[in-house]
């Protein structure tokens, strides 16, 4: 197949070229691409520490690349810093000439100049970034909720644990979600900050997707010390059936939650407004308590099960000695990277004290893509399966229990953001 010259200016946008960078993200992403004054200042607001890039075909953008700081919680609840990717289009005009690729090789090496131990994104697709080193490293489960079938008790006022739930306007949300936020990302491995204007979008304050804002229902938990604990936001349709029954869905935009007693609160009261028959959940953690706190767990089918966070490691070093181990043990890595960015063998010395990470000529025990790490890393994948696979290599009998053994976790690894 022959490409066609890269005649194209690639470079980082100026501001006044804003508009129509985001003309050409909304045109990538197949959504109507007209772009109002507003949302051009709305966008800009948000924008502050950025790297945004463009390519441009005899001065008109059409592809889009961009990365920003952002902190990554390892197992264990340490933060690391990661080259979070975004925005990535590229019209259909000009795909397949290694736009992608050329943008991608480049971020990635400035990223790991900079001292980033991961780089970080949602993939909108599957196949298209395990070739730059990313690995799937977290899921999403949606679940929708046949409420009638679901067990509950219909006659449920409230939680019974002396906490309480208020609907609340998103001048309050902005208040107090920012707190119970960094809270939660803190404790759970696999999320991510947030950037300054994540509530102001999702309040409608600020406005730039292009859709148009319909102010959903916010409802907050408070725990009996009055601590706020849980968050929710959704929506619900108007659906009214044959005999003047109301059949409305209830869907969850998201709920963030840093206690159990906030988590089942939050369901249990979703899954009891009355006219609410079914509840879609959202891209939940598939470790959510929502299946098994119904007293019928089947009334939640799984409607969506999906790879969600990808990761690129940088450091190898950095990566392996930011996250906890439970137990003692140690072992040998051969991580091969084609780009030569991360590749290497190391020695990981861990216990539940901390962890050593050297580069060692030893003899590895296992064999693999530093994309294959990625998964490992937050602890959600298995080396067993990895290894049935066919995508990592046993150099030695019986490595990949005792990495299992080593790398796995209780909790899954969830990011509950879309970035
Ligand atoms: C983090 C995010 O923003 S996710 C959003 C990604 N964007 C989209 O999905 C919007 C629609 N798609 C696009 O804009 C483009 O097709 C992109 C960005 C996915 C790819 O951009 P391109 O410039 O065409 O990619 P590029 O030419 O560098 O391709 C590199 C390789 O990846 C492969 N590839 C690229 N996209 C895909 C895909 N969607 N599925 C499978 N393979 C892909 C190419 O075939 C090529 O393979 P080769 O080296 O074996 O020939």
């Amino acid at each position: 197949m022959t490409r066609r010259p890269d005649t194209l200016d690639v470079r980082p946008i100026t501001d006044a070229e804003l508009p129509d960078w985001m003309r050409a993200v909304r045109t990538g992403f197949l959504r109507p691409p007209t772009v109002t004054d507003e949302e051009v200042a709305d966008r800009r607001a948000t924008l502050a520490g950025s790297r945004l890039a463009g390519a441009f075909d005899a001065g008109r953008c059409v592809a889009t690349f961009r990365s920003f700081p952002q902190e990554l919680t390892a197992v264990g609840g340490t933060p690391v810093p990661a080259d979070a990717i975004s925005n990535v289009t590229v019209w259909p005009t000009h795909r397949r000439r290694g736009l992608l690729t050329r943008w991608m090789n480049g971020d990635l090496a400035d990223a790991k100049e900079r001292g980033d131990v991961v780089a970080t994104l949602i993939a909108a697709e599957y196949p298209i970034y395990g070739r730059f080193g990313f690995g799937p490293a977290t899921t999403c489960t949606e679940w929708t909720v046949d409420v009638p079938r679901s067990g509950l008790d219909p006659r449920w006022a409230g939680p019974e644990d002396g906490g309480r739930i208020d609907l609340v306007t998103g001048d309050e949300v902005r208040k107090v979600g920012p707190e119970l936020h960094e809270r939660l990302r803190r404790a759970q491995p696999g999320a991510v900050s947030r950037l300054g204007h994540w509530w102001e979008a999702e309040t409608g304050v600020v406005r730039f997707s292009g859709e148009p804002w319909t102010e959903p229902f916010y409802a907050v938990y408070r725990s009996a010390g009055g601590r706020v604990e849980g968050l929710v936001s959704y929506t619900a349709d108007d659906n009214w059936g044959d005999g003047k029954q109301p059949l409305n869905t209830a869907s969850v935009r998201w709920l963030i939650t840093s206690s159990p007693a906030a988590e089942r609160a939050l369901w249990h009261y979703l899954c009891s407004i009355d006219w609410v028959v079914r509840v879609k959940s959202g891209w939940r953690s598939p470790d959510d308590l929502l299946p098994h706190l119904l007293p019928d767990p089947r009334a939640a089918a799984v409607t969506t099960q999906a790879d969600w966070l990808w990761i690129r490691i940088l450091d190898v070093v950095r990566a392996l000695e930011a996250r906890s181990y439970d137990v003692p043990g140690s072992l040998v890595l051969e991580v091969a990277d084609r780009s030569g960015l991360a590749g290497g063998r190391f020695l990981l010395e861990a216990s539940p004290d901390g962890a050593s990470c050297t580069p060692t000529t030893r003899s590895a025990d296992l064999a693999l893509d530093v994309s294959e790490l990625a998964s490992l890393w937050l602890g959600d994948a298995s080396v067993v399966r990895l290894a049935a696979l066919g995508r990592l290599r046993e150099e030695r009998a019986g490595a990949a229990r005792k990495a299992d053994a080593l790398l796995r976790t209780s909790v899954r690894p969830w990011c509950p953001d879309l970035f």
